[in-house]
């Protein structure tokens, strides 16, 4: 596409140097810049992207969108805000891709992940083919494309809708974090269906206070438009009858409300839960209609994410029943309340609660299932939210016979300060510290009696430790399995 053809997104621009040369790629990182790419100079939460500018020059940018003065011999195309820029360029160089698509935006403190992979299995089920967008990569058939952030940058999100729409995709269900919805990530995407999972302690530093950080997730539901758009898209609110947050978010948006629940009233409602170590049943109620669900989904989280996947579901028209069997088909989520076995007689359970509710909810599981002890290794991440770090290792603490403080991704932290802060919520009480995570689970195996249940929380999915800022590698998982093995052997 031609500069001057991206330049039509924009209503306000000056462009410093005459030239129309042809672009190639739309880049902000001036170390990925090649021949004929577009580089936007970004002002980011650590440096400024108008100091790479003579890089992205010197490696072959075409052309540069900056928002103050820079030296340059190539065209420079001033705006007021580079981002905003980026995000209505990228949009129309990728040929509006959301527009069409079935666009479903999952945002919420907790269930993110779990609800995209519930939405994909049912659509996918009932013939919709869906790509998905997440902490865990954007994926569409053969398209894997590993990402940085849970929600990517704004022309990295374009490029793979567009990539998904040409590959057959007719839907993408994507996980749309607040720090996203704050930072205008997710700018020209034309979400269908927007779903809150629920609003819990996390990401402070970022966003200062509760109120804040729930005003930024409001911005998913605030976007959407009226029940049917301009472009006739159906336009639907899923919101969570049981979290307060929902009756703001009601009010904030001018689409169609759905709500899910289990306490309160709700369209979709789960009745009579019974939960197992197995799986969870329970009886579905969509406004007066009952239906039986028996999932292998543990937990009372679990019934939420599969209630809040059916609803946003509903709105394509889909059979009840063949939504629940595709639901009921569905085994579990890749590092979320994930089970490791190599024959031991004690369980390991290894799951992604990085924030204090989830790290509740999930021992609240257990505890419904748990007859002997419950043994948990926990850390907090370095670089993220300070606040949550007392409360984790006191929910550790008061909620398992042995609870062991280790590390998560300690990042640019000393780890001995981040677990400090967190044995700042335990003072007085009986728990252990072992910083070196692998020791920790060594050693907690080691501790595993008959019947004893150890969670291994924090990190899930992950297969890295970052230390520092270099990535090791690092799986709870397979370290948990080495040392059942070895246990055992001895
Ligand atoms: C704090 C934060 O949100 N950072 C995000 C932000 O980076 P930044 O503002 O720090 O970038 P910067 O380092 O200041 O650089 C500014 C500009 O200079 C450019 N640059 C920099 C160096 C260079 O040599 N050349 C160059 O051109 C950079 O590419 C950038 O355009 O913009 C980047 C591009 O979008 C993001 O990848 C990055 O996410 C980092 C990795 C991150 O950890 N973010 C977390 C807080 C986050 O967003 N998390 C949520 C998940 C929340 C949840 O699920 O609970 C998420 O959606 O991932
Ligand atoms: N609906 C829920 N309510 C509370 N806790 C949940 C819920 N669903 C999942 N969890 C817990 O949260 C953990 C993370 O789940 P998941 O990865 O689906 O959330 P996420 O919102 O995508 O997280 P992230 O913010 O890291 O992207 C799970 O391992 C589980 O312990
Ligand atoms: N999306 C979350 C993931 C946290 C995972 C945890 N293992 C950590 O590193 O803190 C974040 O970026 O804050
Ligand atoms: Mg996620």
């Amino acid at each position: 596409m031609k500069l001057a053809d991206c330049l039509e997104a924009l209503r306000d621009f000056r462009q410093d140097r005459e030239g129309n040369p042809n672009i190639s790629h739309l880049v902000i990182d001036s170390r990925l810049v090649q021949p004929g790419s577009l580089f936007f100079c970004i002002k980011g939460h650590h440096r400024d992207g108008h100091l790479y500018a003579a890089m992205a020059e010197k490696k072959g940018a075409a052309a540069i969108i900056a928002q103050d003065t820079i030296q340059a011999s190539v065209p420079v195309v001033y705006v007021s805000d580079t981002h905003r820029a980026l995000a209505m360029i990228s949009d129309r160089f990728y040929g509006y891709p959301s527009h069409d698509l079935h666009l479903i935006g999952v945002t919420g403190t907790n269930g993110k992940t779990t609800i995209t992979y519930l939405v994909r299995a049912i659509q996918e089920a009932c013939g919709m083919n869906t790509g998905l967008i997440g902490t865990m990569g954007m994926h569409y058939k053969n398209h894997e494309v590993s990402v940085e952030n849970t929600t990517p940058e704004v022309h990295l999100i374009h490029e793979n809708l567009s990539k998904m729409r040409d590959e057959g995709a007719v839907s993408v269900v994507m996980e749309t974090s607040s720090n996203a919805l704050y930072d205008g990530r997710v700018h020209g995407c034309d979400f269908n269906v927007g779903i809150f999972t629920n609003l819990t302690e996390d990401h402070l530093d970022l966003h200062g206070t509760m109120k804040d950080y729930m005003y930024a997730k409001s911005l998913l539901f605030s976007q959407l438009g009226n029940s049917y758009g301009c472009s006739g898209k159906i336009k639907a609110a899923v919101l969570n009858s049981d979290d307060p947050v929902s009756e703001v978010y009601r009010h904030m948006t001018a689409a169609h409300v759905m709500t899910y629940g289990i306490d309160h009233p709700a369209d979709f409602r789960a009745e009579s839960v019974q939960i197992t170590p197995k799986g969870t049943s329970f009886t579905l109620n969509v406004r007066g209609e009952t239906y039986p669900v028996a999932m292998k989904l543990i937990g009372k989280f679990s019934v939420y994410n599969v209630l809040a996947s059916l609803a946003a579901c509903s709105v394509n028209g889909f059979a009840m029943e063949e939504m629940i069997h595709a639901v009921e088909q569905v085994a579990g989520v890749s590092g979320r309340f994930e089970t490791v076995s190599a024959g031991q007689d004690f369980s390991v359970i290894v799951d992604y609660s990085h924030t204090p509710d989830s790290l509740e909810n999930a021992l609240a599981t257990i505890k419904e299932f748990a007859h002997k002890r419950i043994l948990t290794v926990v850390g907090c991440g370095g670089d993220r939210e300070r606040g949550k770090r007392p409360i984790m290792a006191r929910i550790a603490v008061e909620n398992s016979d042995l609870a062991i403080l280790t590390s998560d991704n300690p990042r640019t932290e000393d780890p001995e300060f981040i677990l400090s802060e967190m044995e700042s919520g335990v003072q007085g009480r009986d728990y252990k510290k072992i910083t070196d995570r692998r020791d920790a689970i060594r050693f907690a195996v080691g501790q595993a009696e008959p019947g004893d249940i150890i969670l291994i929380a924090g990190k899930g999915h992950e297969d890295y430790q970052i230390i520092g800022t270099v990535k090791h590698h690092f799986d709870d998982r397979e370290i948990a399995k080495k040392a059942i093995i070895e246990i055992m052997e001895k």
